[in-house]
């Protein structure tokens, strides 16, 4: 369980003017001004969920998980991570937690990834048969036994990421915090590592806090998404809800031989490329089968589909509306 009350955390940065005379200036003289990372910041996520943590660049994403990972101190408010104080119980806590920052490394560069992960086995003081276990378990699912004599530097991004959250789960972590988990992945690995991730939660039930700007692993993953921007949380819900909540918008796509069909009053058009048109309307302003047969009294239709609109425009909406 995670419980995060009322965490206020401020960051005191230097203020300098661009320019020589202000950098000397500025050793005589500084100016600070404080960034408010996280305002009155309350949540609860209960064992074994998994949650999309969203917002824009520079919302306070990083800085929750710092101070549920026990890196940052909050100024205020309370956080709880399995009944412990992160920043306070640091030896404890670390047990059950592992992170995956998808820009960074924890493998150590020049060594074979087996090295990395006894030295892991050796700081986090897992017992030998715990260790082969999982170790075994990970290799599989993950596939890694080509990998793991191989020097971290040597693997492709895709397979160093497969290492990379084999890592922090071979002490069986009861919280996994995934920063960008499928950054710079190609579609195929994407897929394998969300399959994994979904294998490992139904398997374990370990808690999985998902920090992610691509929409995609929210939707492959997870239900409920915590939206923040500006250091608030603005939005905590069901992702099909704030679909919902954002739009009713449908998207229609026709593909036709005849000649184009002219947009009516009520119809958006979003595309038009050869003999193919897509267009988006309110349904409840114009009904999406008054649409097709508008559209079909004019010319030949081959092929009609109907859809909602993305997670992307929905979280693009959901931006846009609270102005973030
Ligand atoms: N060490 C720091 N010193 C000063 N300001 C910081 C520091 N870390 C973060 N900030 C500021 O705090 C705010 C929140 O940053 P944070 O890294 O938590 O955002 P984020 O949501 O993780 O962004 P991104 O999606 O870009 O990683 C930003 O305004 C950022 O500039």
């Amino acid at each position: 369980m995670i419980e995060f009350q009322s965490i206020c955390k401020t960051y005191r940065v230097a203020k300098r003017q661009a320019g020589f005379k202000n950098a000397v200036k500025s050793l005589f003289f500084r100016e600070y001004e404080t960034i408010r990372a996280l305002d009155d910041v309350s949540f609860s996520i209960a064992d074994g969920d998994i949650i999309g943590y969203i917002g824009p660049n520079g919302a306070g994403k990083s800085t929750s998980v710092k101070v549920m990972c026990g890196i940052l101190t909050p100024d205020s408010g309370i956080c709880r991570v399995n009944g412990k104080i992160p920043w306070q119980e640091r030896a404890a806590h670390v047990k059950d937690i592992g992170v995956v920052f998808g820009q960074r490394s924890q493998l150590w560069w020049d060594v074979p990834v087996i090295d990395s992960f006894e030295l892991l086995r050796d700081m986090y003081k897992i017992d030998e048969k715990r260790y082969r276990h999982n170790l075994d378990e990970l290799t599989q699912l993950l596939d890694l036994s080509e990998l793991l004599k191989t020097p971290a530097r040597n693997l492709s991004l895709g397979q160093r990421m497969r290492c990379e959250i084999a890592a922090p789960l071979l002490h069986d972590p009861k919280v996994l915090f995934l920063d960008e988990p499928t950054i710079g992945l190609d579609a195929v690995s994407k897929i394998a590592v969300r399959q994994f991730i979904q294998k490992i939660n139904a398997q374990k039930h370990t808690t999985i806090v998902l920090t992610t700007h691509d929409m995609m692993d929210i939707e492959a993953l997870t239900k409920r998404v915590l939206l923040i921007g500006h250091g608030k949380i603005l939005l905590d819900g069901n992702l099909d809800e704030l679909k919902k909540h954002t739009s009713t918008d449908k998207k229609i796509t026709v593909k036709y031989t005849g000649s184009t069909p002219a947009i009516s009053p009520g119809m958006k058009l979003n595309e038009s490329k050869e003999n193919q048109l897509t267009i988006s309307l309110n349904p409840h302003i114009l009904p999406v089968s008054d649409a097709i047969a508008i559209i079909a009294a004019q010319t030949d239709l081959l092929d009609v589909s109907v859809t909602d609109v993305s997670t992307e425009e929905v979280v693009a909406a959901l931006y846009k509306e609270y102005q973030v």
